[in-house]
């Protein structure tokens, strides 16, 4: 297997992303985890650009022993001095200096002929040999440059001592294909080529960065830039740890391998977020929250029976501790039982069908139905209270101007429907006055008490409710993510109750 280097630019380009502003302790940090990934090179920072980067750079350099840290550099002797002073005690040092080649580069930014071009850079590479015995070179933009001209200035950086020659496709413009055979035809045309590594760094814009890096491997790439997360300039760069999966994952197509501790990747991955401020979507590759969940019936089924029916990878390899079946309103039979049993609930089939179907009804009305949502679902139905009402619907009106009424239909055992409308000092005392007319009951409410037992805005409500009849005293229980709805139920269960405990002291 050949060995693919990996270049982290996480604390310099990944900190050109809009917003983030990384100081020396958390760049410490982050170095120090980068360097427990096995990165084997660490992009610390663009030490002319402040004092302040340039510090955090030498503290990193300082810190860490096991991975080669880098500094960046325009072609300009100021910047060289700037990382020489900021790599001073680096056990490893290299700096990385770059000029754009490509012609819109050189018109309008640089404002350069190819051959001053050609001079600035190798004038910077000379001045900066004598300080470093790792150079690295990039051809800024090379991915617009005339192939002819990335040859020559490829071959002078070969000539003036560049270990590395990184290809950058600086605008992320390229498709695999056209990047891919960059790198066969340096390899190629290049005289010394074999002497050097040729380095990949690609951006997203076209949203093709991680699959432009995998084809210059393919090339002959031995090195990879990128960062943690792709975060980076505009829409960011490489996902070092997509690279290095999609090397793990199909060996034997790329027959090529990073030396990553692979399952440090999501540690490595939620530090980087919290850190930076930047969140990782849902549904980003290898490390976000949804790349290891399964939400539908059929794919949980066959997940239950055999996990590679639809994982390529497995969520430890990162560091995760494992797949996650998440219960929504696509789920099947199959994962219920599954989480029920694993929550200690064995239900045979008709009650497992019944749970099933409240499930369902519950799950249209939440995104994620949790461990409590489920328990709160099952623990209602544990005690099997004989229904001698059944709410079948609430209408609640209230306004802060006017006196709240609610209408409830209660459907009684033998069949009777049962309709009022009341008003009450508030929306709940006017539902508990219907339901107490429309019953005929006359009870006394001792205690009322709400909670969410389930998170988020769509969370659920329980209430429990103590109420008394002639010296009979009985709890109710209601759930629903309506609190109002909860606060009925509640009352009819307690109701239920009360009549139960009623005919057990006439017999
Ligand atoms: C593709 C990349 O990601 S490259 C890295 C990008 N990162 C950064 O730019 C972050 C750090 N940058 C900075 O803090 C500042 O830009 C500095 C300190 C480096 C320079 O600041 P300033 O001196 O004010 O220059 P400014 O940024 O406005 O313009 C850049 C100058 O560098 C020149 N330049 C750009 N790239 C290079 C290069 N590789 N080598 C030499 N000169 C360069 C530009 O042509 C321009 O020169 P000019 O002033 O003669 O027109
Ligand atoms: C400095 C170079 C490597 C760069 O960041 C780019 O070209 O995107």
């Amino acid at each position: 297997m050949r060995k693919i280097y990996m270049f982290d630019t996480t604390l310099r380009d990944g900190e050109q992303s809009p917003g983030v502003n990384l100081n020396t302790r958390e760049k410490l940090e982050i170095a120090y985890q980068l360097e427990k990934l096995g990165i084997d090179r660490i992009e610390a920072g663009f030490p002319a650009a402040s004092p302040g980067d340039l510090a955090a750079v030498n503290a990193v350099a300082k810190a860490i022993k096991n991975s080669t840290i880098i500094g960046l550099s325009r072609s300009r002797t100021q910047d060289i001095d700037a990382v020489r002073e900021a790599l001073q005690g680096a056990e490893d040092p290299c700096i990385h200096i770059f000029l754009a080649t490509s012609p819109i580069h050189r018109k309008y930014k640089l404002k350069m002929e190819k051959d001053q071009v050609l001079e600035t850079a190798q004038a910077a590479l000379r001045y900066a040999r004598q300080y470093f015995s790792k150079i690295e070179f990039s051809c800024e933009d090379a991915g617009r440059t005339e192939i002819d001209f990335l040859c020559e200035m490829t071959a002078m950086a070969i000539r003036e001592g560049a270990s590395v020659v990184n290809i950058p496709d600086t605008v992320g413009y390229l498709y695999p294909y056209e990047y891919g055979n960059i790198f066969k035809t340096l390899k190629e045309r290049v005289p010394g080529i074999e002497k050097i590594q040729l380095s990949a760094h690609c951006h997203d814009d076209l949203g093709m960065a991680t699959a432009n890096s995998l084809a210059a491997i393919l090339g002959g790439a031995d090195q990879i830039e990128g960062t943690i997360n792709g975060i980076g300039e505009r829409a960011g760069n490489t996902a070092l740890e997509e690279v290095a999966m999609a090397l793990e994952t199909r060996s034997e197509f790329f027959g090529a391998k990073t030396s990553l501790e692979l399952s440090e990747i999501a540690r490595t991955s939620s530090l980087i977020s919290r850190l930076t401020g930047m969140v990782v979507p849902g549904n980003k590759a290898i490390v976000g929250a949804n790349a290891f969940a399964h939400e539908s019936g059929i794919h949980q089924d066959g997940m239950l029976k055999e996990k590679t029916t639809y994982e390529i990878m497995s969520p430890e390899t990162i560091g995760l501790k494992e797949s996650k079946l998440v219960l929504g309103k696509h789920s099947g039979r199959h994962a219920f039982r599954e989480r029920l049993i694993e929550l200690g609930y064995k239900l045979d089939d008709e009650r497992l069908n019944e749970a099933f179907a409240k499930f369902k009804v519950l799950a249209d009305k939440k995104k994620d139905v949790t461990d409590q949502d489920l328990h709160a679902l099952l623990q209602e139905k544990l005690v099997d209270t004989p229904e001698a009402y059944q709410l079948q619907a609430i209408h609640v009106s209230y306004g802060n101007e006017s006196t709240p009424s609610a209408k409830v239909r209660i459907l009684t055992a033998d069949g009777k429907t049962l309709e009022r409308e009341a008003e009450g000092n508030g929306s709940v005392d006017a539902i508990y006055n219907a339901i107490d007319q429309a019953t005929g009951e006359t009870v006394t409410l001792s205690d009322y008490t709400i909670k969410s037992i389930s998170y988020g805005k769509d969370a659920q409500g329980e209430v429990h409710v103590v109420m008394t009849q002639d010296e009979l005293t009985v709890q109710g229980r209601g759930v629903s993510t309506d609190i109002l709805e909860a606060s009925a139920r509640a009352y009819v269960d307690a109701l239920n109750r009360l009549i139960e405990k009623k005919a057990i002291q006439k017999l």
